[in-house]
């Protein structure tokens, strides 16, 4: 089975190119600013656009996406918060396992349900250890899902649950502090996770300046998620994404 998005993470991590992915989420989205944003985002090269949400009430994804399929020729990957959020139209869908929770429907159960629609989507399905890391405050995805994330200052769970996530044949791993995360996930925490996996990692929540962009990637981020910074200031992509182009300048 062909799995494009896949490949190209993992060929990135070995040429440690680093990668900004913009999260849309389909109830924040204004359609009368969308396509401005969205050709900024073609314009500062973002690499990828993750659309999801935790809660979504609005059933648009098909729509953003025939926008974002005339606007940009930047891949869409479904970020979703439970099996009702597939849309075939979609380049990929992070198959999220919670893998920092004890609720078997978030580690499995969501999964069951999805897994004769998603066959039938064809969409990429990128396996993800999804993991949540306090970051302050109680997430929209903490309450949701049910479940209690790994301390913000305990690196040590953070890395067990990555090497278990990646023993058990995830492809990605994703810390996630949560949208509107109060502080990011600790940069000593990603890098004693990427050092102890192999697999691409995912980092995301609160990350709202290039600083913060900067040293997530330092520390080993391969891929950046970046939504509720952007929501805020639109203005703030050109800034981010420069400081991910700097990054991969300085290591070509
Ligand atoms: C089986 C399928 C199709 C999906 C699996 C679904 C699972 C396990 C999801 C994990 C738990 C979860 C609720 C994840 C949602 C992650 C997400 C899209 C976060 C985006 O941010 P929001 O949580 O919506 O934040 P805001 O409050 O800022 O909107
Ligand atoms: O909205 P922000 O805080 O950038 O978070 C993005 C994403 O990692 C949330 O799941
Ligand atoms: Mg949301």
């Amino acid at each position: 089975m062909s799995r494009p998005i896949l490949d190209k993470i993992v060929s990135n991590k070995q040429l440690q190119k680093k990668s900004l992915a913009v999260l849309l989420d389909p109830d924040k989205v204004e359609l009368n600013s969308f396509e401005t944003f969205l050709y900024a985002c073609a314009e500062n090269r973002v690499d990828y656009f993750l659309v999801g949400g935790s809660l979504i009430t609005k059933n648009i994804m098909g729509e953003m996406i025939v926008v974002i399929r005339q606007k940009t020729n930047i891949p869409v990957i479904i970020f979703p918060g439970n099996s009702l959020h597939i849309e075939p139209t979609a380049d990929a869908i992070l198959l999220l396992s919670l893998i920092s929770g004890r609720n078997p429907d978030y580690l499995i159960g969501q999964h069951v349900i999805a897994a004769p629609l998603l066959k039938q989507s064809g969409l990429e399905i990128l396996s993800t250890g999804y993991m949540l890391i306090d970051s302050g405050r109680q997430t929209t995805v903490s309450y949701i899902s049910n479940t209690t994330p790994i301390p913000h200052d305990k690196a040590d769970i953070a890395v067990c649950t990555a090497m278990a996530g990646e023993m058990l044949g995830q492809k990605l791993i994703y810390l996630d502090g949560g949208s509107g995360a109060m502080y990011p996930v600790s940069p000593k925490m990603i890098e004693k996770v990427s050092k102890n996996v192999s697999l691409p990692l995912i980092v995301g929540g609160g990350i709202n300046s290039p600083e913060k962009a900067t040293a997530a990637l330092e520390a080993g981020a391969d891929i950046i998620v970046i939504g509720n910074a952007f929501e805020k200031n639109p203005a703030l992509l050109s800034e981010i994404a420069e400081a991910v182009q700097t990054f991969n300048l300085s290591i070509a």
